[in-house]
C-alpha cells in the first residue's frame, strides 16, 4: 500500500468506534455537487461519468466543499451506478432526469449476459486511482470516505431503467423471480465485497453502504433481499481486510427508510448505523447502543431551507438528543441541488459548537 500522510482529525474513527471526543464530527451526504458553483463549473466542461472517471477530475471536486466548510470528512466523488456499468449495462446521466438504462434487465435471461467475474481493477480502477490521489492532496486534514451502493438499491436501478417513487418493477422480480433475483443479489454482494476491499487498498479510510431504496421494502421483503446481502458486505469486508493483514476502517451502512429493521441492522458487522430523519435519536439511541453501534445522522435536508436560526436550533436539538459518544453528524440524505451553500455551513458549525458545549457540560 501506498505511504500516506498521517491523520491529522480522526474525529470521525473515533466515533465510529464509539471513543471519546472532543467535538462531534460532522460530514453531509452529496456534500459535493449542483449547490456549489464550483461544482457547477467543472460539470458545465465535462459530462458526469467523465468527472467519475477522469482522477484529477474527481478529486477536485472532492475536496470543493472542504474549502468551503469545517467538514471532519471528505467522500470521494463517484456514483453507486459504476457498479451497473463494470457488470457490461450502459447509464446515462440525463441532465434534468438522473440517470437512465437504455438497456435494462427485462426478463431474468439477461442476468446470464451480465459480467459474472468482473476484473475490478480493470473496470474501476479509475475510482481507486481518484482514491488515491485524493488521499494524498488531502494531507491528512480530514479521512477519505469510499462507498458503494448496496445490492438490492442497485438492483433496483438494474431493473427499473432509471428513478422512480414506486421501482414497482424491480420489486415485482422480487415476487415474481425470486431465485433469479436472489442469483443477481449474490453476483452485486460478491463485486460489490471485492470494490470496498480495493478502495481501502487504495487508500479510503472509512467506507459507506447506500441501501438508498430499503424504504420501499416491507420488513419480510428486507430481510429477504436487501438485510442479509448488506450483512454479508460488512462481514465480507472485515475478514477480507484482516486476511490481507490490512488494518480494519470504520464501516458504515444507510438504509434508508429500514426504521423497522434497526434492532437487525444493529446486530450486524457495521459499526456506524447511518439514520434517515424519520427515526427518533432517542429512539435509536435504545435500540442500537446495547450493540456497541455509533449512529449517523439524521438533520432533515429539508431544514436547511430554512432560516439561519432555525437551522441552528434544529441542529442543537439533534446534537443533543444523540449525545457526544458514538455520533456522527448529518444530513438524513443528501444535500439538495438547489440549497444554499450557507445553510450547510450553519449546519457544520452549529454541530461543533453545540457539541463542545454538550462535551464541556457532561
Ligand atoms: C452530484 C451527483 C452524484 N450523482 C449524481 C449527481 C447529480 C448529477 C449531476 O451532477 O449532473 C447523479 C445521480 N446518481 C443517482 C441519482 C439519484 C437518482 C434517483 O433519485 O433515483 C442521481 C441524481 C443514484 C445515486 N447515487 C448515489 C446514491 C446514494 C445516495 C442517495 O441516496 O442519494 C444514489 C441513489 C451516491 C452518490 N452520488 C454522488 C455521490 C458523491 C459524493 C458526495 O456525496 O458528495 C454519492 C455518494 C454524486
Amino acid at each position: 500500500m501506498t505511504d500516506f500522510p498521517s491523520l491529522k482529525n480522526d474525529l470521525l474513527i473515533r466515533a465510529a468506534y464509539c471513543e471519546e471526543v472532543e467535538r462531534t464530527p460532522v460530514w453531509a451526504m452529496r456534500q459535493a455537487g449542483r449547490y456549489l458553483k464550483e461544482f457547477q463549473e467543472v460539470r458545465a466542461k465535462h459530462d458526469f461519468f467523465t468527472v467519475c472517471r477522469t482522477p484529477e477530475l474527481a478529486c477536485e471536486v472532492t475536496l470543493q466543499p472542504l474549502r468551503r466548510f469545517d467538514l471532519d470528512a471528505a467522500i470521494i466523488f463517484s456514483d453507486i451506478l459504476v457498479i451497473p456499468q463494470a457488470l457490461g449495462m450502459e447509464v446515462q446521466m440525463v441532465p434534468g432526469k438522473g440517470p437512465v438504462f437504455p438497456k435494462p434487465l427485462i426478463h431474468p435471461n439477461e442476468i446470464k449476459a451480465l459480467n459474472q467475474d468482473p476484473d475490478i481493477d480493470k473496470e474501476l480502477g479509475y475510482v481507486f486511482d481518484a482514491i488515491t490521489l485524493t488521499r494524498k492532496k488531502l494531507e491528512g486534514k480530514v479521512p477519505l470516505i469510499g462507498f458503494s451502493g448496496a445490492p438490492w438499491t442497485l438492483m433496483a436501478y438494474m431493473v427499473e431503467g432509471g428513478s422512480s417513487a414506486t421501482f414497482s418493477k424491480a420489486r415485482a422480480w422480487l415476487f415474481q423471480y425470486p431465485e433469479e433475483s436472489e442469483l443477481l443479489l449474490n453476483l452485486l454482494t460478491n463485486t460489490i465485497i471485492k470494490y470496498l476491499v480495493n478502495q481501502v487498498k487504495a487508500g479510503a479510510q472509512t467506507l459507506q453502504v447506500f441501501e438508498s431504496h430499503a424504504g420501499i421494502l416491507g420488513s419480510s421483503t428486507f430481510a429477504k433481499f436487501s438485510l442479509q446481502y448488506l450483512s454479508r458486505i460488512a462481514s465480507g469486508v472485515k475478514k477480507e481486510l484482516s486476511d490481507l493483514g490490512i488494518s480494519r476502517v470504520p464501516l458504515i451502512v444507510f438504509a434508508k427508510g429500514a426504521h423497522y429493521a434497526l434492532e437487525e441492522l444493529s446486530a450486524t458487522d457495521y459499526d456506524v448505523i447511518s439514520l434517515d430523519w424519520t427515526i427518533d435519536p432517542k429512539r435509536a439511541r435504545e435500540i442500537s447502543s446495547a450493540k456497541g453501534k455509533a449512529l449517523q445522522g439524521n438533520l432533515d435536508p429539508a431544514v436547511l431551507y430554512g432560516s439561519p436560526d432555525s437551522i441552528n436550533c434544529a441542529t442543537k436539538r439533534m446534537v443533543e438528543a444523540f449525545g457526544a459518544r458514538g455520533h456522527i453528524a448529518n444530513l438524513g440524505h443528501g444535500m439538495y441541488p438547489d440549497l444554499k451553500p450557507e445553510s450547510l455551513k450553519a449546519f457544520v458549525d452549529t454541530v461543533h459548537s453545540a457539541s463542545q458545549e454538550c462535551i464541556k457540560n457532561s
